[in-house]
């Protein structure tokens, strides 16, 4: 069996009498893209919130990497290697593409006080920022400003800062988020490119994209993880079905 990079064990989260999140179970596999689906107010963004460490379960516990991080605070996890999309850096709009995403790989390196290391840092880090443009499809944009990109562009890009951290884990929220047709198959198509190399949890709800990109899919519905497979898996089982009924997304679950 693959190496788990995050075990989920027996969460619990209370919101006064709500069960926002009831007893989750989530295992994510080095190397993996596992999406986190499920209706509205599922408690999806209640769990990922848990475990990048902005919210504290009442009940079970969180481990990364073997490592029990249920009562570490954020920055500590992010330090770790446990990221949330936006969290370590976000687009300079004045600066270029090439610019912003060397600032993102200072920001891992932690080299910004050391204004005495030798200017080979420097290059190294634009070199590391030129192999991030080239792998989220940028790199014909290296000396664009950021704030000159289109939409789409623009969230490619922030896909890159967080890749230029080099996360354990990156916990991505809606990548696909307010994109058109184009963008989103763009996205897509990145996202795909990462597999094997970097492991992600996403949370989205073009199920479309997450029937295409997920090695694994958990459903949670009422803060629980009815049901955790491959793609097929999840189409075909009954309990998803039946939570989706009346949502709009049926329609992609059915199919
Ligand atoms: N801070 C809070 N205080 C009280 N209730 C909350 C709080 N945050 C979330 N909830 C409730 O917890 C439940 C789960 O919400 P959550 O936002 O995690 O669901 P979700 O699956 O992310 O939903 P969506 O897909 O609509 O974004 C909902 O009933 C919501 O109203």
């Amino acid at each position: 069996m693959a190496e788990r990079v995050l075990h989920v064990d027996k969460l619990v989260k209370r919101f006064g009498g709500l069960v926002a999140t009831n007893h989750a179970e989530l295992a994510v596999e080095r190397g993996s893209i596992h999406a986190l689906i499920g209706p509205n107010g599922a408690g999806k963004t209640t769990l990922i919130h848990q475990i990048s460490g902005a919210l504290r379960p009442d009940e079970g516990a969180i481990f990364f990497g073997g490592r029990d991080v249920t009562r570490m605070p954020m920055h500590q996890r992010a330090l770790a290697g446990l990221v949330r999309s936006y969290q370590i850096t976000s687009i300079f709009k004045k600066l270029s593409v090439l610019d912003n995403l060397a600032l993102a790989v200072q920001a891992r390196t932690g080299s910004s006080m050391r204004f005495w290391a030798p200017a080979r840092g420097e290059s190294d880090r634009y070199a590391q920022a030129d192999a991030v443009a080239r792998r989220i499809g940028l790199d014909s944009k290296l000396q664009a400003l950021a704030g000159a990109l289109s939409h789409g562009q623009q969230r490619q890009l922030e896909l890159g800062l967080a890749l230029a951290v080099k996360p354990q884990l990156l916990l991505l929220d809606e990548p696909m988020a307010g994109m058109g047709p184009d963008e989103s198959e763009k996205m897509v198509e990145l996202l795909s490119g990462l597999r094997g190399e970097q492991t992600i949890l996403l949370v989205e709800h073009d199920m479309d994209a997450v029937f295409r990109l997920a090695d694994r899919i958990s459903t949670l519905v009422s803060g629980r993880v009815i049901a955790t497979g491959t793609a097929q898996e999840i189409k075909d089982n009954p309990e998803v079905r039946q939570a989706y009924l009346g949502d709009e997304a049926n329609h992609a679950v059915a199919h």
